[in-house]
Formats: structure tokens, sequence, C-alpha cells
């Protein structure tokens, strides 16, 4: 069987970044409509397929579009073997700086549990659930050697999904303590990979980072050079991707 892969943005903008550097190796396939209201792009490899979406904004929105999609392949016999979420994110300062590129060794719901007097305890600890998709070095380690093998600056690390942008200081250094892997914050990781995991396919998170983690500052956002840095990532990555072992994470 061919080796399928899905790429899921949050916004029409990643995606586009995402199939520009797609392109430049694989050929357009046309349009295929996902019930939902969704369309994914197709492109072929020599490899295999890739498939992308844009899935919306936040975990419950790209969960619901994600699943949709793994479905429809699922009923079509042609299911996915990895499921990569891709976009924009903010970075840890002093871990991933501007316009670099972040690939997950895990994939954290940072706010995915309960607080209490003593503190915040994850949904493990309540005895209930998962808020931790951990990515196997068999993943993360050739991605990372495409980025490298391109000139990509990137860094290896943890990214955290949270439903609220962090806005301040305090919040940053709280989730930094608490997630000391940390390398990125987004808000969709964890719904494409719970998606992904009902299904049985891998999954790999893959972000540019646009703004740091921290007090909110909208004038110093690089969302074009965090675009930018997204389009040169899947162009380097496209190589890579048709050569990696569909292993789910644990
Ligand atoms: O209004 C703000 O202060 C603000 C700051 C950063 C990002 C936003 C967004 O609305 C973008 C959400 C969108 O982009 C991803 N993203 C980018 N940077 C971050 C971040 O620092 N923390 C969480 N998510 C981020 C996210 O995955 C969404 O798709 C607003």
């Amino acid at each position: 069987m061919p080796h399928r892969i899905l790429i899921v943005t949050a916004v029409a903008a990643e995606a586009d970044s995402v199939a520009g550097g797609l392109t430049t190796l694989a050929r357009p396939g046309g349009e295929l409509p996902v019930p939902g209201g969704l369309v994914l792009r197709r492109y072929a490899t020599e490899r295999g397929g890739i498939d992308v979406l844009v899935g919306g904004v936040g975990p419950a929105a790209v969960a619901a579009a994600t699943g949709a999609a793994l479905t429809r392949a699922a009923l079509a016999a042609e299911p996915y073997g990895l499921v990569v979420s891709a976009g924009i994110a903010g970075g840890f300062p002093g871990r991933a700086p501007l316009g670099s590129l972040v690939v997950s060794d895990a994939i954290v719901a940072a706010d995915l549990g309960a607080d209490t007097p003593e503190g915040y305890v994850p949904v493990e600890e309540l005895g209930f659930g998962r808020s931790v998709h951990r990515v196997p070095d068999a993943l993360t380690g050739p991605v990372a050697a495409a980025l490298v093998a391109a000139g990509l600056p990137h860094t290896t690390g943890g990214v955290l999904t949270v439903s609220t942008v962090t806005g301040s200081a305090a919040r940053a250094d709280a989730l930094a303590a608490r997630h000391p892997g940390a390398a990125a914050e987004a808000m969709e990781g964890f719904g494409v990979a719970e998606a992904a995991a009902a299904h049985g396919a891998a999954v790999l998170e893959l972000r540019a980072v646009s703004n740091a983690v921290g007090p909110r500052d909208r004038a110093a956002w690089r969302i074009g050079d965090a675009l930018t840095a997204l389009r040169a990532a899947a162009a380097a990555l496209v190589p890579a991707l048709g050569t990696l072992k569909d292993r789910p994470c644990s």
C-alpha cells in the first residue's frame, strides 16, 4: 500500500505555505471534498500521496476536521500512515527563536487537567485520559535531519497545545516550569494527535515560530517570517516524509 500522509494546518495561510513547499517536488493532484465542508488539497510524490487540510483553530475544531479526513480515507481504503500538525507557533524564549522551526518529540495538552490549591493536576493523575503523545525518535530524527540538511534552524522538543494563547510572563514561566522540555506552544497539535491515534496513524507536529511565548506584544509578531520558514520546511521534508515508517505515538 502506498505511504499516505495528511498535513493539517489551522488556517489557509499556513496551508498555502505548506503547499508552496510541497510543489517544489510533489505534483498537485487537485482537490477533494471532505464531509463537514472541508477540502483536501492533494499532492503526489514518488513514494505516495500527501494531502493538506485546513482544519480550523484550536484543538476541538482541528480534531473534528482531522477525524473527518481520516474517516473519509479509511472508507476509501486509502488510510493515512502519518498525520502532521503544521503551522505557526509561539516559541519559548531561549529554546525556539523567531523564524526557527520546532519538530515535536512530544505533543502535550498543557491545560487538560484540574487546577487545585496545590497546583495543576494533569488528567493522568486525575485517573482518566491522557495529555501527552510522545513522538518516536524514528519520526522526529529523520525530520530533524532533513531540516539540518536544508540548513534550516530548528529545535526538537515538546510542543504544547493550549486553548488560550499565553500573554503574560507569569503564565509563560508556569508552563516552562511544568514542561521543561517544551520548545513551543500552539493550539492544534493535541487535537490532531488524538484523531490520528484513534485511527492508528503516527503523528508529528511541525511548527514555525512567529512570536515568543510571553507578554503579549503584537508588534513583535513575525508571521511572514514564520510562514516562509514553514514553506522551506515543507520543501525540505518531501523526500524525508516519503521514507518515514508509520509508527503510532505512545
Ligand atoms: O492576540 C494575541 O495576543 C495572539 C498571540 C499569538 C497568537 C495569536 C493567534 O490568534 C494565533 C493563533 C494561531 O496561531 C498559532 N499560534 C501562533 N502563536 C501562538 C502562541 O504564541 N500561542 C498559541 N498559539 C499560537 C495557533 O496554533 C493558532 O492556530 C494571538
